[in-house]
């Protein structure tokens, strides 16, 4: 299994690329699945979890090629089963996002529930419930999503849903199932992520009518048909926020090419207040930092708010700020669990429900952590790269879920860091 050998104490110097967005590229890789025509699309990162997804659509007969440029073409016209299995579903909760577009396109879809993760229960039952309002028949049984249209009925039926609480992929499966049903959609308390503006404008892209992406209600009006199109992934706001509280806590200056400032306001504010110098250039963001932080109190909420998927690596600079902090989690009910490994490393942290107290400490001294998941893996990195000596994070398969070449690009900036098999 790979770990990652880190030897802390170097600043961070240079410029690193950030990639196209995991949470964009995989729910647009599902829209290519509402047309029989091929969609090409550009900057998808090298992630496991979009090797799943690829995986799980070439399993419904679906046709795919990849590029070395990171361009992906997918040609849904022979689909011949709308299925996603368990054994695909159970290791990326997005596959979810297959539902939406099969049961509008076909009439019909099954699709395994993703079940809970380690951050959260994650139900999907909104997705479910809003599909319901547009007319489906849905059973779950057998641990599966069995959905169709009533007998006779060709399309989904326009609706106005109001989901009970802000949902990212929720929002995405409606949108993209509303793209074809009959007359008008409302998604009202849509969620507002730069992702689902990027996949609405994917889908307008295919033909979709689409207007209110980017705020809190969406209005589709459906079409018979969607066509092929070409669309580049937008930058990913988390590997750039990543990179930043990187840099942030290790000290250096560095240039995020194609990362967009616009899309992490909350987050580069609070930056800002620690200490460290951001700013938006034309190319994208440069980061820049020394001396010791001041610790940040924040909570996490949907966007436009402090996003959870930032959490843990902005815990990490609280860390080994100067000062106390208060970092509030309201959005999983288990996104802690990088703070006993942080405490391994010598944070000083204590956890009450939703809240977590840190006291800065001056320092941090390597050892052994292990990852947990995707963000909780990135926090560890960061970590490594301030402690002193040696950080060796095991089960990196939770990071190389979401990050493309992490490693690598740290590297690139002067980390001394190293992939190690054992
Ligand atoms: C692939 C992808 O884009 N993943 C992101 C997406 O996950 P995901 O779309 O799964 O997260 P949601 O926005 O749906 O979850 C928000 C909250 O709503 C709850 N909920 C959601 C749906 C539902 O049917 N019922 C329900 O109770 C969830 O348990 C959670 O407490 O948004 C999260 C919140 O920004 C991010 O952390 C994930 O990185
Ligand atoms: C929680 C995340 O992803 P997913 O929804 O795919 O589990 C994440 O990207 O931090």
């Amino acid at each position: 299994m790979d770990k990652l050998l880190i030897r802390g104490g170097r600043p961070l110097n240079g410029e690193v690329r950030i990639s196209g967005a995991k949470n964009a590229a995989l729910p647009e890789l599902c829209a290519a699945l509402l047309t029989g025509e091929p969609v090409t699309v550009r900057n998808v990162p090298r992630l496991q979890d979009v090797a799943t997804m690829l995986k799980l659509v070439r399993n419904m007969g679906v046709q795919v090629d990849r590029d070395e440029d990171g361009a992906v073409r997918i040609d849904a016209g022979k689909l011949s089963s709308p299925e996603a299995p368990y054994e695909l579903v159970k290791t990326m909760r997005a596959s979810i996002l297959a539902l939406g577009p099969l049961l509008a396109r076909f009439g019909e879809a099954t699709v395994s529930l993703p079940g809970g993760c380690s951050i959260g229960s994650r139900p999907v039952d909104q997705h479910i419930k809003g599909l319901q309002q547009m007319g489906a028949e849905i059973v779950v049984e057998h641990g599966y999503i069995i959905a169709k249209l009533p007998k006779g009925q060709q399309r989904l039926r326009g609706a106005r849903i109001a989901t009970d609480m802000v949902t990212v992929t929720g929002t995405e499966n409606l949108m993209m199932a509303a793209t074809l049903a009959d007359g008008e959609t409302i998604l009202e308390n849509a969620a507002q992520e730069p992702e689902i503006t990027d996949l609405a404008e994917m889908l307008i892209a295919m033909g979709a009518k689409i207007e209110g992406h980017g705020t809190s209600r969406i209005r589709i009006q459906g079409v018979p048909r969607l066509s092929g199109c070409t669309y580049r992934v937008v930058a990913d706001r988390i590997e750039a926020g990543t990179f930043l509280c990187a840099v942030a806590a290790a000290g250096g200056r560095a240039l995020l090419r194609d990362a967009r400032a616009d899309h992490l306001e909350s987050v580069i504010e609070k930056l800002r207040a620690a200490g460290a110098q951001v700013e938006s250039v034309p190319e994208g963001i440069r980061v820049q930092s020394q001396g010791r932080l001041k610790a940040q109190t924040f909570r996490t909420t949907e966007y436009p708010g402090f996003p959870t998927d930032m959490q843990a690596q902005f815990m990490t600079l609280n860390v080994i700020a100067e000062g106390a902090s208060h970092v509030t989690e309201t959005i999983f009910e288990n996104r802690f669990q990088h703070v006993n490994e942080l405490v391994r490393l010598g944070a000083r942290i204590q956890v009450d429900g939703k809240v977590a107290v840190i006291e800065g400490v001056p320092r941090l001294s390597g050892a052994t952590v292990m990852a947990t998941d995707l963000r909780a893996s990135a926090s560890l990195v960061i970590a490594g790269l301030v402690a002193e000596g040696e950080t060796l994070v095991d089960r990196i398969y939770h990071l190389d879920r979401g990050y493309d070449s992490m490693e690598k690009k740290l590297r690139q900036l002067g980390a001394d860091i190293e992939r190690v098999s054992s």
